[in-house]
C-alpha cells in the first residue's frame, strides 16, 4: 500500500499535487503517443479531448506542415478534430470535387462558436436561394460595382497610410492588419451607416470582440473569448436593430410585393441603381425565411465576418512576405513606375487594375500562406476516396494549405522532407516565394485560398482590389522592412498567423528618389 502521509511529509501539500499532475500528464501523453499509431483515420486522442483535438499539434507547427505530415502518415484521407469538430481532410481533388459542386454535399460550418455567434442561418447551404443570391452578389461586385467601391476603399487606405507615415511604419503589423480589415468590412462591405447616437469607434471595438470569438475554443465561461463575443453580439444587435430599422422596412416592403422573389427584388434594385452589397446579404437571409428586424441586424455581422478577418490575414500575410523580399519589392516598384507613366500619378481604378506583377505577388502570397483554409462540406451521400468510404453525414474539407503542398505542377512527389520546397518559406525563401511562377507557362494548378467550385469566394476581386491599392500606395514611395527579420519564423500559425509579442514592427524607409507619384 502507498503511504500518502510519508509522501506528503517528504514533498509537502503542493509537492503532492505537482506529482499527481505530472503523473496524469504522463499518462495522457502516453495515451496520445500510443493512439497516434493505432488508427489510420482517427487518432484516439481527438476522441478523448474533443475540444482540444489537433489544436495542440497545429499550434506547435503550422497548417501546411501539419497537413503534409498527416498526408504522409495516412494518405489521401484522414480525420482531424479542430475546435471540437471532427472532419475528414481529403487530398484527392478528383474525389472531393463533387461535394464542392453541391453534388452529394452542401456547405455548412460546424464549429460551435461560429454557430453561436453567427446564428442559425445557412444561405449558401440552401440550393434554391444560393443561385439567385450569388448572382446578385457577383453583379454587385462586377467591374462596375468594384469601380464604384474604389473611392471608398481608397479613402480607408489613405487614412491608414497617413497614420503609418506619422509613425514611420506600423508599430504592430498584426494590429494594423486587424484595424484595416475591420474598417474595410464595416465601412465598405457591410456599408454600416450609424446615426449620431452611436459612437463608430465603440461599434468597431465591439465588432472586433465579436470577431475574436468566431474561431475561438468553444468554451463559454466568464472571460473566455467566446463569452466576451456573445456579450458583444447582444450589444451590437440591440444597437443595430434601431439603426437599420428604416432600411429593413423598405426592403421588407419590396420583398412582400415581389411575392418573396429574391431575383426579382435584386434585379429591380440593380435597374434602379439602388443595389448595395449589404442589401444582397440581407436578401439572402430573407430568402431562407428570416426577414425580421433582428435578421437584418444580423446580416451586418455576416458581412463583417465574410470580409473582416479574411482581409486581415490577406493583408498580414502579404505584407510579411513582401517585407522579407527586397527583390520582389523592387519589381513592384518598377511596375509602379510604368503604371504612373501610363495612367498618371493619381491612385486610380485603372492604376490598380493594370499590375500583372502585383497580381502575381498577391496570388503567390496567398498560395504560400493562405488567408483561409476554405469551407467544409457536409456529405449527403457516402464519398469514396480511393479504398476509403467517408460516410454520409460527415464533414469533408478541401484544405488549402495541404492542397498547395500537393500541387501537381510544383510538387515532385517526394515525401522525405517536412514541406516541399515550393512551400518551405522557412528554409527556402527565394525558391518558395516566387511571384514569377504565375507569369510563366508552368503556373501552379492548385489555388484554393478562395475556395473552389460553386461557392468560390464572391468577394475575391474586391479583396484583390483592396490589397493592391494599399500595396501600390506604399511601394511607390517606401521600402518596407521587418524590424525583426525572423518575425514569421517565431509566429504561431493556428488558427491564423499570430506573431510573438513585440516582433511585428514594420519600418517604412522612404525611397531616395521617389516616383512621380510621391
Ligand atoms: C480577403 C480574403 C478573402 C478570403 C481568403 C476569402 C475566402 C473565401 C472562401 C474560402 C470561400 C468559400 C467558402 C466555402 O467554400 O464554403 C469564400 C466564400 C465567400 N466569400 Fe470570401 N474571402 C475573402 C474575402 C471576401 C470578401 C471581401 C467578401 C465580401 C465582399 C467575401 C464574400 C464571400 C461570399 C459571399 C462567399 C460565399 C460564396 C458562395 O457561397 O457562393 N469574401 N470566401
Amino acid at each position: 500500500m502507498v503511504d500518502i502521509s510519508a509522501i506528503q511529509a517528504a514533498l509537502g501539500d503542493q509537492g503532492v499535487w505537482a506529482a499527481v499532475a505530472t503523473l496524469a500528464a504522463g499518462v495522457l501523453l502516453l495515451v496520445l503517443v500510443l493512439s497516434r499509431k493505432q488508427s489510420r483515420l482517427c487518432p484516439l486522442y481527438t476522441e478523448l479531448l474533443p475540444v482540444i483535438g489537433d489544436s495542440i499539434e497545429l499550434s506547435l507547427s503550422d497548417s501546411a506542415t501539419f497537413m503534409f505530415k498527416r498526408y504522409k502518415q495516412y494518405g489521401s484521407v484522414f480525420r482531424v478534430t479542430l475546435a471540437g469538430t471532427p472532419a475528414y481532410v481529403v487530398a484527392d481533388y478528383e474525389a472531393i470535387r463533387k461535394p464542392y459542386r453541391d453534388e452529394g454535399g452542401f456547405p455548412e460550418t460546424p464549429f460551435s462558436a461560429f454557430k453561436a455567434l453567427m446564428g442559425d442561418y445557412n444561405v449558401t447551404g440552401n440550393k434554391a436561394v444560393h443561385g439567385p443570391w450569388r448572382k446578385a452578389f457577383l453583379q454587385a461586385l462586377g467591374s462596375g460595382g468594384l469601380q464604384r467601391l474604389f473611392p471608398r476603399v481608397l479613402a480607408v487606405m489613405e487614412g491608414h497610410l497617413a497614420e503609418w507615415e506619422r509613425y514611420g511604419g506600423m508599430p504592430s503589423l498584426y494590429a494594423s492588419a486587424r484595424r484595416m480589415g475591420l474598417d474595410l468590412s464595416i465601412d465598405v462591405v457591410a456599408d454600416v451607416e450609424l446615426s449620431e447616437r452611436v459612437d463608430r469607434v465603440w461599434f468597431k471595438k465591439e465588432a472586433a470582440t465579436w470577431l475574436d470569438g468566431i474561431f475561438a475554443i468553444p468554451i463559454n465561461l466568464p472571460g473566455t473569448p467566446l463569452a466576451k463575443a456573445l456579450a458583444a453580439k447582444q450589444r451590437i444587435v440591440a444597437v443595430l436593430e434601431a439603426e437599420v430599422a428604416a432600411v429593413h422596412d423598405k426592403l421588407r416592403g419590396e420583398w412582400e410585393a415581389s411575392g418573396h422573389n429574391l431575383g426579382a427584388v435584386a434585379e429591380a434594385r440593380t435597374a434602379a441603381g439602388s443595389m448595395r452589397l449589404s442589401t444582397v446579404t440581407q436578401l439572402g437571409l430573407f430568402g431562407i425565411g428570416h426577414s425580421e428586424l433582428r435578421d437584418s441586424a444580423m446580416s451586418v455581422l455576416h458581412s463583417v465576418m465574410a470580409a473582416g478577418d479574411t482581409t486581415r490575414w490577406t493583408l498580414f500575410n502579404t505584407w510579411a512576405l513582401l517585407a522579407m523580399s527586397p527583390r520582389v519589392q523592387e519589381e513592384c516598384f518598377k511596375e509602379q513606375q510604368k503604371v504612373i507613366a501610363e495612367y498618371g500619378p493619381e491612385m486610380s481604378w485603372q492604376a490598380v487594375s493594370n499590375v500583372p506583377y502585383m497580381d502575381a505577388v498577391l496570388k503567390e502570397a496567398m498560395r504560400l500562406l493562405p488567408a483561409s483554409a476554405g469551407g467544409l462540406r457536409k456529405l449527403t451521400e457516402d464519398l469514396a476516396v480511393g479504398d476509403v468510404v467517408v460516410p454520409k453525414g460527415s464533414y469533408v474539407w478541401l484544405y488549402a494549405h495541404m492542397m498547395h503542398c500537393l500541387d501537381p505542377v510544383l510538387w515532385d512527389g517526394r515525401t522525405d522532407y517536412d514541406l516541399p520546397p515550393h512551400m518551405d518559406w522557412r528554409n527556402n525563401f527565394e525558391e518558395a516565394f516566387k511571384p514569377e511562377r504565375w507569369l510563366g507557362d508552368a503556373k501552379p494548378k492548385y489555388y484554393f485560398t478562395f475556395g473552389s467550385g460553386t461557392h468560390l469566394c464572391a468577394g475575391q476581386q474586391l479583396a484583390y482590389m483592396e490589397v493592391k491599392t494599399m500595396l501600390s500606395m506604399v511601394l511607390r514611395r517606401y521600402r518596407v522592412r521587418l524590424d525583426n527579420p525572423r518575425m514569421l519564423h517565431t509566429a504561431r500559425f493556428f488558427p491564423f498567423t499570430i506573431p510573438a509579442p513585440g516582433t511585428d514592427r514594420v519600418i517604412l524607409e522612404p525611397r531616395a528618389v521617389p516616383s512621380a507619384a510621391a
